[in-house]
């Protein structure tokens, strides 16, 4: 486990989820479209409907967990909490009811708990992408090491 630089860490490799809530499923579209060559570079998960609508529109790679409300927030919720996910782009409807609340508000608390990244809307979003694209984020492989060491 050798000592590095934040320079040495530059360009290198996150784990992004992408979630979006039905209203906000062509926003996302729109998003993936637009930041597809920074996405590209990073690992990408998503949940079921979301990310059949991103890799239809972009061809990116992702892997898709369940649908948000058969257990696709949850699925999400557990990468968290073993330290297998570094920001989470969540487009939420603030405006309709969702069946599985519960669970959206149980991934948005791990994140909270694990300090994690959050973005809730398209203009958090942009914000976090272009933050990630120089570099912001290379505080989050220090965060792994130190797990991986159990520190
Ligand atoms: O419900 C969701 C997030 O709470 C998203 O799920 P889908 O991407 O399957 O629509």
């Amino acid at each position: 486990m050798g000592f590095f630089t934040i320079k040495d860490l530059e360009g290198t490799h996150l784990k992004i989820a992408l979630v979006a809530h039905d209203l906000k499923k062509e926003q996302m579209v729109q998003f993936a479209i637009a930041y597809q060559q920074i996405l590209k570079e990073h690992t990408l998960y998503a949940t079921g409907t979301t990310g059949k609508r991103i890799r239809e529109a972009t061809g990116l790679n992702l892997h898709r967990f369940l649908s948000g409300p058969l257990g696709g927030d949850q699925q999400i919720g557990a990468l968290m909490a073993e330290n297998q996910l570094d920001c989470i782009i969540f487009l939420r409807d603030p405006l309709t009811a969702q069946p599985h609340e519960p669970d959206i508000l149980a991934l948005l608390r791990l994140a909270d708990v694990h300090n994690i990244p959050v973005a809730t809307n398209l203009a958090a979003a942009e914000v976090l992408i272009r933050s990630l694209q120089q570099g912001d984020f290379d505080w989050r492989h220090i965060v792994h090491q130190r797990k991986e060491r159990g520190e």
